[in-house]
């Protein structure tokens, strides 16, 4: 015998109700079935609802009572044949006769009991089941109504009745014994030996399937639903939240102690007395193998599920006064009890000088109060502190029976939690270790779940969660590499990239599950695209608040850059190839990195020099590993390589640097290498990363931009008038020809000044063999002092650019979990 218990919403319309029938022809091909039902979806709140208005004098009832009727009628006008309808709509009718008597009552008197309450609320699972029975015969089932309150016999605690199971279970066996057929069972409520109607409680109608499971000695209790079991976490916040295969009954009602409410724990109890498996499948997927419940749940990762809790307040009892006192604890939690207080979590450190309770927001005044009462004397004598109340908290928990054997639990969630910012206000485990439970702020509770279901879950593969502020030339780039080693990423490096946000100066776009990047579209092309603001583009970041979370700066503004400290103290990790927050004052420079370090976070920027060639990790690991740098020599500019080795090939200066930026070398306004800038800005980086108080203003530069064209008033004009010079650049070309030298534009360092200009080389020196886009830089150090460290290749173009970029991404994984 098979107990098979469907819940509303899978009687909610004929719809549904076929998928149910579908489920039932094929299980009742296995063995023998009995079914409970729950009322319609939604139906029992309706009732009970109406009852309240009704007590309250609000004639709107009357038009509820009728819809919920009409309800009724429909699912048998939509699904008997006429000729059949009439018995079934008379049996409705009547019992629509019989509430519409007794709600007048009930308006009349001004009352409504609990005992009356149970009374109302019966008449849901009375119709459906009633009307089911009915149906499942007209599909050719030998199907018998049963109203459980025949066989279920409770004591008189209306509403959360208690049942007494050894005369129900005789009752049960006795009507199945005597009545062969498929039972169709009423769930949730039951009646008193005086045969006054009672309901179970919340759930109700899943205990009565454990009821008669129990009774029964059934093989199985299957409840469907309308999720596919019990998931790992709550899928509204954990994106990667799947169904848990397999749960001990104990794991199981830990979990929905919490959050996951699929199951409601005491419902449980009967069949798990017996060693019942319980099967919670999804009516609307009824291919998925939703959970398994049962004794012998195998123990595969450390934990099954994280749940949460949200609408916690935590309290705290603390003063000197508590030290060594025999009896606080049952003074505080006899208060507490007495004032009705539910006390959700405990933790009280070693020290006695303080507990800590989590209770829920809206008992919070209650307890304090009850506290304080009772403590009214230690607190007026300054023994205790007034009762400290911290709102606006969550409870999350790491559930499963695997942690007893498992040393790490506790150092993964913790470790978890911490690298993610969240802050933990209390943490208690039981010594039953099935539950190790946190109270985190309700504003950080989805970042502490993603951040506990990637550390225990997805333990194989870190997820880094990227927002791309600079959709421009590099950041194109950046995404389309990721988009093409995202699976090798994920195969070899256990790393997954996930980008959630987009923007360029004019456009964002943000996306939960993270955009698909084989197809990103431009932030304005996205699906509800709006316009850019900065402001409101981190708001929404921190709004999502994932687990590692990314913020790439691709972009070569002011603006960006000088939100970074937020972003740091937010503990998001940054990855820029953008140069102004570290040229920025030498104070700012020094800011950001003390801060990034304090947080915790990573703050990357390898491509702030010589784009992906490794110059800032080198020049960081000499400094580390003691060295000290002397010298600098480089040509740091890709663009300005490219533009004077190209020249000399004869075409116009002018359509030289066109071509630079076409390919991509220049910054976004190429004025910004003409003019030497961006060069001043790299190696006051360099001398910033060698550890030298470099400020912009002790670096000379030379400008190559001609003085009319400082003031253009964009790029295309800048371009036109720069074409009246091409005669001028022309004549230093010729000087440096004459003297079998080729122009390089260097920037060097030494003694704490820098230089940055263009300067004309004989064929010695190393710079007067590079071609192209080329950077090169020479390190004289202590150690490296006969013979420099030499670094060179390509320093401009959007792909060497986004690799470094993507390559710092990379190594953030290594440090992230
Ligand atoms: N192109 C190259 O070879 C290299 C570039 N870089 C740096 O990479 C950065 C990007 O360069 P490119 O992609 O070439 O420039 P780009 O002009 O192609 O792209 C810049 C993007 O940033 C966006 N943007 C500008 N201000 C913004 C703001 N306030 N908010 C949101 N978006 C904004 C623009 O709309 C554009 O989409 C620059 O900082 C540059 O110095 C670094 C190394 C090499
Ligand atoms: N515009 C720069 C590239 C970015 O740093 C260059 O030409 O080197
Ligand atoms: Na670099």
């Amino acid at each position: 015998m098979k107990i098979i218990k469907f819940g509303g919403s899978s009687v909610a319309n004929p719809t549904n109700i076929k998928k149910v029938f579908e489920i039932l022809h094929q299980r009742s091909k296995e063995g023998e079935v009995a079914v409970v039902f729950s009322a319609f979806g939604g139906v029992t709140e309706v009732l009970l609802k109406s009852a309240e208005k009704a007590k309250l004098g609000d004639k709107s009832y009357v038009e509820d009572i009728k819809l919920l009727e009409d309800k009724h009628f429909e699912v048998v006008k939509s699904m008997i044949p006429v000729k059949l309808q009439s018995p079934v709509l008379t049996y409705i009718k009547l019992r629509f006769n019989e509430l519409e008597d007794l709600f007048h009552g009930i308006f009349l008197i001004k009352e409504c009991s609990a005992r009356t309450l149970d009374y109302v609320g019966s008449f849901g699972e009375r119709l459906s089941a009633y009307i089911l029975s009915e149906l499942l015969r007209l599909e050719g089932f030998p199907a018998i109504y049963l109203d459980a309150r025949e066989v279920v016999r409770t004591n008189d605690r209306f509403g959360n009745a208690k049942v007494d199971f050894s005369i129900t279970n005789d009752l049960i066996q006795d009507f199945f014994h005597q009545n062969p057929g498929l039972k169709v069972i009423t769930g949730f409520i039951a009646s008193t030996a005086k045969g006054e109607t009672t309901t179970l409680g919340r759930s109700g109608s899943d205990y009565t399937a454990a009821i008669f499971a129990s009774a029964l000695q059934a093989t199985s209790l299957e409840i469907w639903t309308d999720v596919s079991g019990v998931m790992t976490s709550d899928p509204r916040m954990v994106y990667t939240a799947f169904t848990i295969p397999q749960l001990s009954y104990a794991e199981a009602m830990e979990l929905s102690h919490f959050g996951a409410k699929v199951i409601f724990p005491a419902t449980m109890q009967p069949a798990m007395k017996k060693g019942i498996p319980i099967y919670i499948k999804n009516t609307f997927e009824p291919e998925n193998e939703g959970t398994l419940i049962n004794n012998d749940a195998p123990n595969g990762k450390i934990i099954k599920g994280i749940s949460s809790m949200s609408g916690i307040s935590l309290l705290n009892v603390e003063g000197a006064g508590l030290i060594e006192v025999v009896g606080v604890s049952r003074r505080v939690f006899g208060a507490l009890a007495d004032a009705g207080v539910n006390v959700i979590l405990i933790s009280q450190a070693s020290s006695e000088h303080s507990i800590c309770v989590a209770i829920r927001t809206t008992e919070a005044g209650l307890a304090k109060e009850a506290i304080e009462r009772e403590f009214i004397y230690e607190i007026r004598n300054g023994e205790m502190d007034p009762v400290a109340v911290v709102s606006e908290m969550a409870v999350v928990a790491a559930v499963g029976e695997n942690m007893k054997h498992n040393p790490g639990a506790s150092g993964r969630m913790f470790q978890a939690l911490g690298r993610n910012n969240v802050n933990v206000f209390a943490i208690a485990q039981g010594s039953s270790e099935l539950n190790i439970s946190a109270v985190v702020s309700q504003a950080d509770l989805q970042k502490a779940l993603n951040a506990l279901h990637e550390a225990f879950f997805l333990s194989d593969n870190k997820v880094l969660h990227l927002f791309l502020v600079g959709v421009g030339l590099i950041g194109k780039a950046l995404i389309k590499m990721i988009a093409n080693q995202r699976e090798k990423l994920q195969r070899e490096n256990d790393l997954d990239i996930q980008i959630h946000g987009i923007a360029n100066s004019r456009f964002m776009a943000f996306h939960e599950d993270g955009f698909d990047l084989k197809n990103c579209p431009a932030p304005e092309d996205a699906p509800e695209a709006e316009a850019m603001d900065l402001e409101k583009f981190l708001h929404q970041m921190e709004l999502m608040n994932f687990s590692n979370t990314v913020f790439v700066d691709c972009t070569a503004s002011q603006d960006v850059a000088d939100a970074y400290e937020r972003i740091l103290e937010a503990k998001v990790a940054i990855v820029t190839p953008n140069k102004k927050a570290n040229s920025s004052s030498l104070e700012k420079y020094r800011q950001l990195k003390k801060l990034a370090y304090k947080r915790g976070v990573k703050f990357l920027y390898e491509t702030n020099v010589a784009a992906g060639l490794p110059v800032i990790n080198t020049l960081q690991d000499l400094m580390l590993s003691g060295d000290k740098v002397i010298r600098i020599e480089a040509v740091l500019s890709g663009s300005m390589n490219y533009i004077f080795s190209e020249f000399e090939k004869g075409l116009p200066f002018s359509e030289v640097v066109r071509q630079a930026k076409d390919k991509g070398y220049t910054e976004p306004d190429p004025r910004d290498d003409l003019s030497g800038m961006d060069v001043g800005r790299k190696i006051l980086i360099l001398g910033r990363e060698a550890e030298q108080e470099l400020h912009f203003e002790d670096i000379s530069i030379q400008s190559m931009v001609p003085e009319d064209c400082v003031e253009t008033k964009d790029v295309e004009e800048f371009f036109e008038k720069l074409k009246s010079h091409d005669k001028d650049f022309e004549a230093i070309l010729e000087e440096a020809k004459s003297k079998g030298e080729k122009m390089r534009f260097m920037a060097t360092l030494e003694n704490g000044k820098a230089k940055v200009g263009l300067n004309s080389l004989d064929s010695s020196h190393p710079f007067y063999q590079l071609k192209g886009s080329d950077n090169m830089i020479l390190f004289t150090t202590e150690r490296y002092h006969d013979f420099p460290m030499i670094i060179r290749g390509p320093g401009a173009g959007a792909d060497v650019t986004a690799a470094g970029v993507f390559a710092d991404v990379i190594r953030l994984g290594n440090f992230s979990r």
